[in-house]
């Protein structure tokens, strides 16, 4: 997969260099190019914004440096079309089953807006996807886009060594992922769940989904509505 991301501030995507993304990118299973915007501008002070029409307050980032550095950067590889993100609170929520759709694509385009975001008809005639990572107002898209590169690289082939602990992730069966433990078998007078340390993994399989179901009627329950729930599993809930 391609990532490139436009940004005025290419340092704030600096920690993609690192960790499970950059190793990602270290063995070329993906490619993320991030651009500054100011590229594509020609005056003296590199000029990205402009006052609001209608007034109002702070500044609206202007259509001709998007549109050219979008058209250049679609231009190098004229046989693919990317898929065009622009975060926004004001856009569908970003979830482990977006995430999943976005894995499937070949080459993802993220703009990161600042100000009070990117001209209306750049987004209207370049966005695929206008995604909010939460009901939260950012100061820009840099951060909602390192949350998206991250939580998309890890679901592609052979970046997580463990393909289980994927399928095993929160959301991935639509439920909240129970506690995890380590040694030792006792900290502080707080000993791991003996279930744990049985050996028997049918019973601690069931003692996690058990978990995980509390968990999530405790604190996402309309999470519930949304899975297939067994007789077992209702009983838990009910509990
Ligand atoms: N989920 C979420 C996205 C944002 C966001 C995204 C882009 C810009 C540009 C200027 N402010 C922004 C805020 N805040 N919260």
């Amino acid at each position: 997969m391609r990532i490139d991301v436009v940004t005025i501030f290419p340092d704030y995507l600096r920690p993609l260099e690192l960790a499970l993304v950059g190793r990602a990118a270290s063995r070329d299973l993906v490619d993320i190019q991030t651009h500054d915007l100011r590229a594509w501008t020609h005056d003296v002070h590199r000029t990205v914004d402009d006052s609001p029409y209608g007034g109002g307050p702070g500044m609206v980032m202007r259509p001709e440096p998007w549109d050219a550095a979008l058209r250049d950067i679609v231009a190098r590889d004229p046989s693919r079309r990317p898929r065009v993100v622009v975060p926004t609170p004001a856009g569908v929520p970003f979830t482990q089953s977006y995430a999943a759709e976005l894995a499937e694509q070949d080459w993802l385009i993220f703009c990161c807006g600042r100000y009070e975001g990117i001209d209306g008809r750049v987004v209207d005639a370049w966005a695929d996807d206008e995604i909010s990572i939460g009901d939260y107002v950012l100061a820009g898209g840099e951060v909602a886009t390192l949350v998206m590169v991250e939580a998309v690289t890890r679901l592609l082939p052979g970046v997580v060594g463990n393909a289980e602990s994927i399928i095993d992730d929160s959301f991935a069966h639509g439920l909240l992922e129970g506690p995890v433990y380590t040694r030792p078998p006792v900290w502080e007078g707080r000993a791991v769940p003996e279930i744990l340390r049985s050996g028997d993994h049918a019973a601690i399989a069931r003692w996690r989904r058990e978990e995980a179901l509390r968990r999530t009627r405790r604190r996402r329950p309309e999470l519930l509505d949304r899975i297939e729930l067994s007789d077992a599993d209702r009983a838990v809930v009910a509990s």
